[in-house]
């Protein structure tokens, strides 16, 4: 059914205080953003609600678009009608035939900010309720208490408005409300979910990805960015900023011991995702580790690795199990792609058995016959920043991705 306006209820943002504004004005660009396929939609942040009035863009598109929208707890489709109590009850039918599949019970709930208007809000409430319960007395009951659907009424100088429905949100905070974040982005499960949470919690993200032409292919750099845009609903785009790793892994191969290859890769990887991340004014680095998963993922490991910098580095999947991070990577639609068996640069130079508690001192005398300046400095120069919108795709745009699979 097409309605007039998407009303917006606010999240957690509504506790922020003085920040409040700030939220807000971020939300309302964010959704700005997000709909920015939609030329006559008009978005008004205002302090209580925000409003998306549609002028006629399909009600249901823009929903399933602001769905993706952080910041948001609720929102609900309205119609807007004349001020007249006939019109009232044609859309109250309309919007109820279009919403009733089993019997519930209801009440209408009216406000009033137009006083010349006839009725009063408990005229209104009694008045309404009475003539939809003559067309769906089959179907609804009232309840004035727990009502399992609410008739809302809002008569306002410029027309009334009625809603029935309350979608829930993505919830989370605005992105681009917390400050910016570097995450090193592989092309497995978790590193996607990461991103996602980091969103969520409104961090501004740039995606850094490690690379290593011929040992990876160019499929496999297709498939991370191609996560990057899908994880670009969340945000509207993000930048990928693709870094290449080979020279760097050759190196390591051939001049470190087998049992801390990994460690010192993950170094090297650590201090240039550092050094991006104070080039581009990020506050700090967000990986995919979890706790235990795998070699590197030990606390001593983490220790060892992190010895290189003192930036945090935040890793929002640390505490979920395996089947929990494939859930989210499931609704959140990253899950299919993750699994397409493209190479990524890690599993390519992995060790058969990497040191699971790697110490700090031996990782410095190893790193002492590297010039890490020198690897880093050459890497950073062959830099490339993508700019990744939502939904764009890099994959099927290569014929030969699929043939290879097959
Ligand atoms: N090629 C890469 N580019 C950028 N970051 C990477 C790359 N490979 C690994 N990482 C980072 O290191 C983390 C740990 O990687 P690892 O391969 O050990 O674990 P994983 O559990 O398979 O993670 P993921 O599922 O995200 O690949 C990743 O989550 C990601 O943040």
């Amino acid at each position: 059914m097409q309605y007039d306006e998407i009303m917006v209820r606010y999240g957690e943002l509504s506790t922020k205080g003085r920040n409040k504004r700030h939220f807000i004005d971020r939300l309302g660009t964010n959704v700005r953003d997000a709909l920015h396929k939609f030329p006559k939609v008009k978005v008004h942040p205002n302090p209580d609600r925000l409003h998306v009035i549609l002028n006629g863009e399909n009600s249901t598109k823009v929903m399933s678009h602001l769905k993706k929208v952080f910041g948001i707890q609720t929102f609900s489709p309205v119609l807007k009608v004349a001020k007249d109590y006939e019109a009232v009850c044609d859309a109250a039918k309309k919007m109820l035939a279009d919403q009733i599949t089993e019997p519930a019970t209801f009440k209408v709930e009216t406000k009033r900010s137009d006083h010349h208007f006839e009725m009063d809000t408990f005229q209104m409430n009694r008045e309404l309720g009475g003539f939809i319960l003559d067309h769906f007395g089959d179907q609804l009951t009232v309840d004035v208490h727990h009502p399992e659907i609410t008739v809302w009424v809002d008569i306002r100088l410029d027309g009334i408005y009625l809603s029935s429905k309350v979608i829930k949100g993505a919830g989370g905070l605005p992105v681009g409300t917390a400050g910016k974040g570097m995450m090193m982005l592989s092309g497995g499960i978790d590193s996607p979910v990461a991103a996602y949470l980091a969103l969520k919690r409104g961090v501004s993200l740039e995606m850094v990805h490690f690379y290593s032409p011929p040992y990876t292919s160019e499929q496999a750099l297709a498939k991370a960015k191609e996560l990057t845009g899908k994880l670009a609903h969340y945000c509207g785009s993000i930048n990928f900023i693709e870094v290449p790793f080979t020279e760097i892994q050759e190196t390591v191969k051939e001049k470190v011991p087998e049992g801390y290859l990994m460690t010192i890769q993950r170094r090297l990887m650590l201090r240039l995702a550092v050094e991006i991340a104070n080039r581009r004014k990020g506050l700090a680095v967000f990986n995919g580790e979890s706790l235990g998963q795998v070699a590197s993922q030990t606390m001593e490991s983490m220790r060892t690795i992190e010895e290189v910098t003192n930036l945090p580095v935040l890793r929002p999947v640390l505490s979920y199990d395996k089947t929990e991070i494939i859930k989210i990577a499931e609704e959140i639609g990253t899950y299919d792609l993750s699994i397409l068996p493209y190479e990524d640069c890690c599993t390519v130079f992995t060790p058969p058995s990497p040191k699971t508690k790697p110490r700090i001192d031996r990782a410095q005398k190893y790193e002492q016959v590297l010039d890490i300046n020198g690897l880093m400095q050459r890497s950073l120069d062959g830099i490339k920043v993508t700019k990744i919108h939502a939904g764009d795709e890099f994959l099927n745009q290569n014929e030969d991705v699929f043939a290879e699979l097959l």
